[in-house]
């Protein structure tokens, strides 16, 4: 066990989460994007949680709300400047995400050289699954990721077409931000990401291993 202190509720210790973009090649094509030889990151605040059974909400200021499915990764011990070699050693364990979008609002952000904010932080916008145990997944780079929106499947690819591995990230990102434990590290999208609309229903997964389903309300 990576640490003493119970993480099975991450999502309440109020840490950073660490968003990783473009990681896969498909996702990153699909939206025009040139494929990264360097990690793209961005971070979300932890008001961004939302558990099961509360609504996902689409900002008032958006008209274009993707859904992303992602890996996952919660910190059980903190570091700087963390090899690769034992990164995995900081791992505690996995989580079902979605990196919701504002797509509009992000495309926006792009033309004007502008931080994407507004468009990936805001409230809702990661909707989080229980923390799966390490030992749960033995290979976190061969499992299966989809998401269904109203039962059609929209999202699905596995994780070892992640341009960056885990133990990389850890690494790279420790390099530059000391990671604590009870922070998330989302791994990236594959293709498929599209907009939601008020009362679609979105089902996520990893492989048979763990599933949620949330409901898109509008902000008020
Ligand atoms: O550069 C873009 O147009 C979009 C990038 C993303 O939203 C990146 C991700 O969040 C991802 O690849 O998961
Ligand atoms: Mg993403």
């Amino acid at each position: 066990m990576a640490s003493s202190k119970n993480l099975s509720r991450f999502w309440e210790w109020g840490r950073k989460i660490i968003c990783v973009g473009r990681n896969y090649a498909d996702h990153a094509k699909e939206l025009k994007n040139v494929v990264p030889t360097e990690p793209v990151l961005f971070l979300k605040s932890p008001s961004a949680y939302v558990r099961e059974g509360a609504p996902v909400l689409m900002p008032y200021y958006s008209n274009n709300l993707h859904h992303e499915v992602e890996l996952g990764v919660v910190i059980g011990k903190g570091g700087k400047d963390i090899a690769q070699a034992s990164a995995m050693d900081h791992v505690e364990g996995y989580a079902l995400c979605l990196d919701m979008t504002a797509r509009d609002v992000q495309d926006q952000c792009k033309q004007k050289g502008l931080p994407w904010t507004l468009a990936k932080a805001f409230d809702t916008s990661c909707p989080v699954s229980d923390m799966i145990p390490k030992e749960t997944i033995k290979d976190p780079h061969n499992v299966k990721i989809w998401l269904k929106v109203n039962d059609i499947l929209k999202q699905e690819g596995s994780t070892s077409s992640m341009i960056f591995s885990i133990p990389f990230l850890i690494s790279y990102i420790s390099r530059v931000i000391t990671l604590e434990e009870g922070d998330l590290i989302l791994t990236g999208t594959p293709k498929g990401v599209a907009a939601v609309q008020e009362d679609d229903e979105m089902v996520a997964g990893i492989d048979d291993i763990i599933s949620m389903r949330f409901r898109i309300k509008k902000q008020v």
